[in-house]
């Protein structure tokens, strides 16, 4: 266990949330709080991300499997590693959302979706692939994610449509609301500040227990 939390040693708690809402700065904050370590999402190496940002049919197919291929390694090394780990992002969303939104919007066309696709089921089904013990899904009003975007200052998104992130905005809504892959803890980004102990304590006393009953009803 976690001393003082009762979060389990080999949990897995990953972050999830659309683009600009607080993944990253949330990951960080509990890990550093509970003495685990991250996983998160590179950006600045991804060779596809900005060609994408400027043409999003010809470059879409080559980052979601880009995508998928980091992501996998990650899960890799944190099956190894014995968990013990808060993650940024799901893979649950490069499917879900971004996958679905482009194939949706045409930017990616339906054979090469169904070529992502079968291959992320194929990966899904291995034990390389615990699901996480809790999903921590941020949101919040699009204005104030926005806001975000832009002091975060990554041209690339700061020159993409609004409402490319309007959109994106909307799916996440839905999304959530149906997802059941694993338990979920919804926070609403202006309701914790990730700079304050207190908080996040509470954060994460709402996440153990969470992880406590999911993984008591397992052992039954
Ligand atoms: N709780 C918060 N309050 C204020 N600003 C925040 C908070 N969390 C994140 N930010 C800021 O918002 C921007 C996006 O955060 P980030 O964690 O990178 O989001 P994500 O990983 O979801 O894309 C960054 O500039 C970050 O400093
Ligand atoms: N699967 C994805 N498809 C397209 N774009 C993606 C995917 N996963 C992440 N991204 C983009 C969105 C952002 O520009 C960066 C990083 O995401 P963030 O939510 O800021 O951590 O990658």
């Amino acid at each position: 266990m976690s001393h003082e939390f009762n979060i389990p040693k080999d949990a897995l708690i990953t972050v999830a949330g659309t683009v600009g809402v607080g993944k990253s700065t949330l990951t960080h904050a509990l890990a550093a709080r509970l003495g685990f370590r991250t996983s998160m999402e590179k950006v600045d190496t991804n060779p596809y991300l900005e060609k994408f940002y400027h043409d999003f049919e010809r470059w879409s197919f080559h980052l979601q499997i880009y995508f998928l291929a980091e992501r996998f390694k990650e899960q890799k090394a944190i099956v190894e590693a014995g968990g013990g780990f808060v993650q940024d992002r799901s893979i649950y969303e490069d499917t879900g959302i971004f996958a679905k939104m482009h194939a949706d919007q045409g930017t990616m066309s339906l054979t090469d979706y169904e070529t992502y696709n079968s291959l992320f089921e194929a990966m899904v089904m291995t034990p390389y692939f615990p699901h996480p013990d809790v999903l921590i899904y941020l949101e919040g009003e699009l204005p104030s994610i926005l806001n975000r975007i832009r002091l975060r200052g990554r041209e690339m998104e700061i020159q993409t449509d609004i409402s490319y992130w309007e959109h994106m905005h909307q799916r996440y809504a839905k999304w959530i609301d149906e997802f059941s892959a694993c338990p979920v803890l919804r926070l609403n980004i202006d309701e914790y500040d990730a700079t304050d102990e207190a908080a996040l304590d509470e954060i994460i006393r709402r996440a153990a227990k969470i992880i406590q009953d999911s993984r008591a009803l397992r052992a039954i």
